[in-house]
């Protein structure tokens, strides 16, 4: 398959990495998963309005505008023949000898990006999902799409080994978010989810779906709420680029209500499949 490294395109298998990449060795990096519809990416501007963000909040310079970036992931999904999957791309500080501190003189960030193909039927997860309640250890600046990702990869670890298809995340009790994705809750027909702060990563499939919910009418709160109240909910679901909107049916050992997707879910999915079929029509 072919990659992007920076500014060229190489076989998957050129693609190599420095031993002292500070990505490599810091986690001291960004990054971006986009979907893929019929060759094009879905919430362009939203990802890459993040990826600045990002870049600013770690004081990493991008190696060259974000729209060169969208025409060269363009590229890339061409390149690849790739109608239908996932684009995800890194940018690290790049290589230097081992020291904390940020290199004196500046030195070439590092961008890698790769796609992959994807066959998975969209509503594998229609019948939503058992997630397990976590403890979340991460750093307090969850709200920067950093490569230190090592609180959500122990936590989705813990997860799955409880037979769990994904960690819910909470502090001291406070519901924040998944180990790889946003949670919503609905109770009493009220849409409620974690404010987009420090402590969590303000998903793009989060922002479209609160967009959804004001279009169709569905009172929204964006405010802490308990693992009491979670277990509590009506209903739940949780969001990212790789799960849509994803009901969660049951929590550890706890289904949530009945143990089936909820009917405001079901709205809020029924009406992001619109959405996307619109925009692969377009
Ligand atoms: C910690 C965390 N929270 C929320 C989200 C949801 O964000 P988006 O709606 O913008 O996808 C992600 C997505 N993680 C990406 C999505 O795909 N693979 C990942 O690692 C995430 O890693």
């Amino acid at each position: 398959s072919v990659i992007l490294y920076n500014d060229t395109f190489l076989t998957r298998e050129q693609g190599k990495v420095d031993m002292e990449d500070r990505g490599y060795q810091f986690g001291d990096g960004i990054y971006e998963a986009l979907r893929v519809y019929n060759g094009k990416m879905f919430l362009l501007d939203l990802h890459m309005k993040r990826l600045a963000r990002s870049a600013r909040e770690l004081r990493l310079t991008l190696p060259y505008d974000t729209d060169h970036l969208a025409e060269n992931l363009d590229k890339l999904i061409k390149e690849n023949k790739m109608e239908n999957g996932y684009v995800y791309f890194q940018i690290t500080r790049g290589a230097i000898e081992r020291k904390h501190r940020f290199p004196e003189k500046p030195i070439s960030c590092v961008l890698t990006g790769s796609v992959e193909e994807t066959t998975q039927d969209e509503d594998l997860h229609a019948e939503g999902i058992k997630a397990s309640l976590v403890d979340d250890i991460r750093w307090l600046r969850c709200d920067i799409k950093t490569l230190n990702l090592l609180g959500n990869v122990l936590a989705n670890q813990d997860a799955f080994e409880k037979g769990a298809d994904e960690a819910i995340l909470h502090r001291d009790g406070v519901v924040t978010e998944g180990s790889t994705c946003n949670v919503f809750i609905v109770k009493d027909g009220t849409l409620i989810t974690h404010p987009a702060n420090h402590f969590i990563l303000n998903g793009i499939t989060r922002i479209f779906v609160l967009e959804l919910a004001n279009r169709l009418g569905i009172p929204v709160e964006e405010r802490t709420y308990t693992t009491e109240e979670l277990l509590n909910a009506d209903e739940a679901f949780i969001t990212s680029t790789g799960v849509r909107v994803t009901p969660v049916v049951q929590i550890d050992d706890h289904l949530v209500r009945d143990g089936k997707p909820g009917q405001i879910t079901t709205r809020l999915l029924d009406a992001f499949n619109q959405d996307v079929d619109q925009f692969i029509a377009e």
